[in-house]
């Protein structure tokens, strides 16, 4: 083996990690820093819980990665662990009818699973709340990534079986947290008129981290997850500065940060460099991309996969494609297209076409390859 330091592996026991946990999705932060306002906002909204009444309810709205699943989930542990109210958060990406959102909410206050065979709505519902009058337990729902349930035509009535609940059964005491990441769709002007007269939010906006914020609470991230001296503030400004350029979302700085770990021991290098950083930058932007396509059904894939073969072209001939594959109408299709649109997986623009009048054109927002690689 040659003497080049540069040439050298990292023994097995030789790391520039403390701790690689601090890296991942779900860990969650020791201090949450510059979301006070926030964090306030949604403390008074639930405070009357505490006391053993309905909380208000809220929406908290913001670009992807800006703390707000965060926040739920630390007032959350603050509650289970201090207090008598039941909370339960719905990630409505998996759960995206109202159905499945009750049957989670059912498995989270019996701990265990609705019956499988199936039981109406109606009877999983009035079983909730029996439980809750029951208990006499206030119930606050967050119901992360709402936007899944207007893409499917559920949010409506979703909020309306949870606003309405303590009606419907005298006493069921439920609080709702809307948590939306689609800054396009304006949650309360896409509810059905009955809902919007019933549901009156707190509203709570977490806005875009600046570079400084950015680089900020990634420093505590350095800390606890590299050994001491790793990451110097130049590399820390680069990552936080490519963060920001990255729409703010801070997923991307915490991918960053471990990519370019993995580059520096690659170079049996002791340090991270601004190299390992842009190394590992051409990875770390298509975190977005990744966590969105991993949430999609088996047709919408199918889809994304037709449109990445077809891109830029009209809707009606990529159908022709699309229809060889599966056996979906067209109606479905569209609903798909306003998905993937939504999602911000592709633009579905109407343009004039000579001859045949308006027609949508899809385009994917993300290169080819590397959407197809992350299918
Ligand atoms: N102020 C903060 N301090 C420390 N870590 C943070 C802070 N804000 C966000 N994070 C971290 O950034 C990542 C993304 O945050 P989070 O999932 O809460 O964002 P989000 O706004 O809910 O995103 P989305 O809308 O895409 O679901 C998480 O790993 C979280 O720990």
């Amino acid at each position: 083996m040659s003497d080049d330091p540069e040439d050298r592996m990292l023994g097995w026991d030789e790391s520039v990690f403390r701790d690689e946990h601090v890296f991942e999705i779900d860990w969650l932060p020791e201090t949450f820093k510059h979301r006070d306002t926030q964090m306030e906002t949604l403390k008074y909204a639930l405070r009357p819980a505490v006391r053993g009444s309905r909380p208000l309810n809220v929406i908290a709205r913001g670009p992807p990665g800006t703390g707000k699943t965060t926040a739920v989930q630390i007032l959350f542990d603050e509650l289970t662990a201090q207090t008598e109210v039941k909370t339960v958060r719905v990630n409505c990406q998996m759960d995206s009818t109202r159905y499945a959102v009750f049957s989670r909410l059912f498995a989270e206050i019996f701990d265990y699973e609705p019956p499988s065979s199936g039981i109406s709505f109606k009877k999983l519902f009035s079983q909730i709340t029996d439980k809750l009058v029951e208990e006499d337990e206030v119930l606050v729902v967050a119901l992360d990534d709402v936007n899944y349930l207007f893409y499917e035509s559920e949010a409506s009535d979703t909020l309306y079986s949870l606003l309405r609940a303590h009606e419907a059964h005298s006493g069921a005491k439920i609080g709702v947290i809307c948590v939306s990441s689609d800054l396009e769709l304006d949650v309360i002007d896409a509810l059905d008129t009955r809902v919007q007269s019933v549901f009156r939010p707190e509203e709570v906006y977490f806005n875009t981290y600046g570079q400084a914020e950015i680089a900020d609470i990634l420093g505590e991230r350095v800390e606890r997850g590299f050994n001491e001296g790793v990451v110097g503030p130049t590399v820390l400004d680069r990552v936080a500065e490519l963060t920001e350029e990255q729409g703010g979302d801070l997923r991307v700085g915490i991918d960053l940060l471990r990519r370019a770990g993995m580059n520096a021991e690659r170079r049996a290098s002791r340090s991270v460099e601004t190299e390992d950083v842009e190394a590992a930058y051409d990875k770390s932007k298509y975190v977005h991309l990744s966590r969105r396509l991993r949430e999609l059904s088996d047709s919408e894939t199918a889809l994304v996969e037709v449109i990445a073969a077809h891109d830029g072209q009209q809707a009606g001939d990529i159908y022709d494609a699309f229809s060889e594959q599966t056996d979906l109408g067209y109606t479905r299709y569209s609903e798909i297209i306003n998905k993937l649109d939504q999602l911000d997986i592709i633009d579905a623009d109407y343009t004039n076409v000579e001859g045949r009048g308006r027609s949508r054109e899809l385009t994917l927002n993300y290169d080819a390859d590397a959407v197809l690689e992350r299918l």
